[in-house]
């Protein structure tokens, strides 16, 4: 048995999830229990200089290398608070992402995530992986998504067809078919597929954050966009965006859906006069209809259950509409739960994944599918930092 610490601070940058998990067995016979976690705020000045960062702000080298270490002190605080009196074995650090490029043929694609692993392994005295995405590119992939691969191993279900969909900052899906090994050798099943779908709660929080004058930062169970009507010609319009189209393996980010985007989305709806109730109505749908046009055009069969996690698990409004949805373009129900129902918690999915893949990493596993992210074969993800004791 292993204890691990998984750490990330993802596209929303609401500050870091921590989780630390007993890990036992490899890959099918992986078992994950959960101790405990925590979400570990970033201070304010931090935050503000991250999300200046991500939304393109010139920034000096001098600059850079200082908020490279506020955040691995950050998160070696984060990683102390929940460890308290346990011991822990290894740290799985995800890091801050600031920017991400998928890659173009023939250029790579390159992911940048600050809060070096060498700080987070010295200050807390634990080995740490970090830099996990950097192999998945090296081999062509796009770097991401990762966590499909920890999503076959502890949601894969006997009998279902499932779509895990997050919808953090960036909404992702892992599609997961059965996984029934009394299955025949002959009677193929499809194969796991997984990508990024688009924006998941990235516009929402920027427009709550516009009509509050930066009061709120989320649309809390979906109440605000729940009293709107979606405008359904701007739909259509924001839905021409070739990200939607495009098949995978694809990844995106707040390079693609983040305040630029937005402020163009603020000046297609200016004709339509809608109110902020309809404006978060209609953003909220763009995210309910990336999902869908993309189980659409890219599952080759319909989902018999779709897992929710991250926090646009918990906006009511969303999730209802996406069952509404998905009933719609497959004519048959199909079942809309989170994580938690299943046994995995929904708001630390990705802190326990990357507990996962740091322990991967140690045993030698790959944790990349290529078959998700594009990569030319299966690969080491991770970097080691040792504490110098
Ligand atoms: N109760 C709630 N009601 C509605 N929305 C919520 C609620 N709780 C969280 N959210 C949304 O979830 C967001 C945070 O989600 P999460 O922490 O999963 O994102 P992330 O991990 O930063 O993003 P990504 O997965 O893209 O890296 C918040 O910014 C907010 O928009
Ligand atoms: C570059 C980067 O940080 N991408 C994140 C982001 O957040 C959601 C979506 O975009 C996802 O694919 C990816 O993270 C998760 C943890 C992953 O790699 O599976």
């Amino acid at each position: 048995m292993t204890r691990v610490i998984g750490l990330i601070s993802g596209t929303s940058v609401d500050g870091i999830d921590a989780a630390m998990v007993n890990i036992t067995g490899t890959e099918g016979d992986l078992q994950v229990d959960w101790i405990a976690g925590t979400t570990y705020p970033y201070p304010e000045p931090l935050r503000q200089k991250i999300l200046a960062v991500c939304a393109g702000e010139p920034m000096s080298m001098a600059e850079l290398t200082e908020l490279d270490d506020a955040i691995a002190q950050t998160f070696a605080h984060a990683a102390l608070t929940l460890q308290g009196d346990n011991s822990v074995e290894l740290i799985g650090s995800h890091g801050q992402t600031v920017y991400h490029r998928p890659p173009q043929t023939p250029q790579l694609g390159y992911s940048l995530q600050l809060g070096r692993g060498a700080v987070i392994a010295q200050l807390t005295g634990i080995p740490t992986i970090t830099n996990f995405r950097a192999g998945d590119i090296a081999a062509g992939g796009q770097g991401a998504p990762l966590v499909p691969k920890v999503d076959l191993y502890l949601l894969g279900d006997r009998h279902h067809y499932q779509c895990v969909q997050n919808i953090g900052g960036i909404g992702n899906v892992a599609f997961i078919p059965p996984q029934d090994p009394s299955r025949s050798p002959g009677s193929e099943s499809p194969q796991m597929l997984g990508w990024d779908t688009g924006p998941g709660n990235s516009l929402i929080d920027l427009a709550v954050q516009y009509l509050t004058n930066g009061e709120a930062t989320y649309d809390q169970d979906g109440a605000w966009a729940a009293q709107g009507v979606p405008c359904q010609p701007l739909l259509d319009h924001w839905l021409h965006h070739p990200f939607f189209h495009e098949p995978p393996p694809k990844s995106t980010g707040r390079e693609l859906f983040g305040w630029d985007y937005f402020r163009d989305c603020l000046s297609d709806a200016e004709p339509y006069s809608l109110t902020p109730e309809d404006l978060l109505a209609t953003l909220t749908e763009l995210t309910v209809e990336a999902i869908a046009i993309n189980y659409r055009a890219f599952l080759p069969v319909p989902p018999s259950r779709v897992l929710l996690c991250g926090g646009g698990s918990r906006n009511g409004y969303l999730k209802q509409r996406l069952q509404q949805r998905l009933q719609e373009i497959y004519g048959q129900s199909v079942a809309v739960l989170t994580t938690d129902e299943v046994g995995v918690n929904a708001d630390f999915k990705e802190a326990i994944a990357f507990a996962v893949l740091a322990y991967w990493r140690q045993q030698g596993i790959p944790g990349n599918l290529p078959e998700c992210t594009g990569a030319k074969i299966p690969t080491l993800l991770g970097e080691l930092h040792v504490p110098i004791l």
